[in-house]
């Protein structure tokens, strides 16, 4: 699955439902067994959710946008299919949680391609679903410490610290997910899947019993004045670089 949304492919309304699409789609035809997540933009994996989305909009689309982004989470997550992500580029926060969903990640060596949950250097909070998630990935104290200082983690440290499983040449980073996928696709389907809901449910449990509050939290959040005006200030930074 490449993601072309460019130039930086957020994670808008409309491309998260074309995700949302096509994983279902490929989880309903039983000759699928197995997904390879990656991008087509050069460079960059995801610049994650789009500040678009979250930023002088109104409470029924923020709700509307944060239902989505919960959705496509779940999905991902709690996928059947063996689902590895080759990550070519940088990768922030909500694209990182995206990678973070895969049963295996390969990042290509390229000293610019950070990946981490960033939230709050934009000055809003990664919620708990993306905080367990990261926590089940690299452990608590790392985790901690990562998502206060939001650090962007560049290959050799994404590695040392377990964001990652493998890190190989740019060139090498489909092969390299190619090649991982066949040890996993080697184990009976029915037991890897049933581990894989053992190890995940519980983490998923605690945003399933709560998606609502989740949303009404989420927009209350994003329609405070001061962080939109946090947001549009981050924003502002993305286009001044460029000058
Ligand atoms: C509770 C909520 C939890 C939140 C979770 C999140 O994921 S929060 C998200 C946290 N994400 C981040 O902190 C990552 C922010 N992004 C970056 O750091 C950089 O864009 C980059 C390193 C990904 C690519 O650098 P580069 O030099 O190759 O590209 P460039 O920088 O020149 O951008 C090109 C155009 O894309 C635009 N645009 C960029 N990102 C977003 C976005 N997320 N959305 C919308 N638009 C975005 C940018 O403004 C510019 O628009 P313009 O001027 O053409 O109209």
């Amino acid at each position: 699955m490449k993601m072309r949304n460019p130039p930086v492919n957020s994670l808008s309304l409309e491309f998260l439902t074309e995700l949302l699409i096509s994983l279902e789609k490929l989880e309903s035809d039983k000759a699928f067994h197995a997904i390879i997540l990656t991008s087509d933009c050069p460079g960059i994996f995801s610049a994650g959710l789009d500040l678009m989305e979250m930023c002088g909009r109104d409470p029924t689309h923020y709700a509307e946008y944060w239902k989505a982004v919960q959705e496509l989470w779940l999905r991902f997550y709690l996928s059947h299919l063996v689902v590895i992500s080759a990550i070519n580029g940088v990768n922030a926060a909500g694209g990182c949680l995206l990678a973070l969903s895969c049963d295996y990640r390969v990042l290509a060596d390229n000293p610019k391609y950070a990946m981490g949950l960033n939230e709050t250097l934009l000055g809003i909070i990664a919620p708990f679903w993306f905080k367990d998630t990261l926590v089940n990935t690299v452990g608590h104290r790392t985790a901690e410490r990562a998502l206060q200082l939001g650090l962007l983690f560049p290959p050799a440290e994404a590695l040392q610290v377990g964001m990652v499983d493998k890190v190989v040449p740019e060139d090498q980073v489909l092969s390299a997910a190619r090649s991982e996928l066949a040890q996993w696709l080697a184990i009976p389907g029915h037991a890897r899947q049933l581990t894989k809901s053992l190890m995940r449910k519980p983490t998923a449990d605690r945003l399933l019993k709560e998606r609502d509050a989740d949303i009404q939290n989420f927009v209350r959040f994003i329609s405070r004045d001061a962080i939109q005006k946090a947001l549009r200030v981050y924003l502002e930074k993305l286009k001044q670089k460029k000058t």
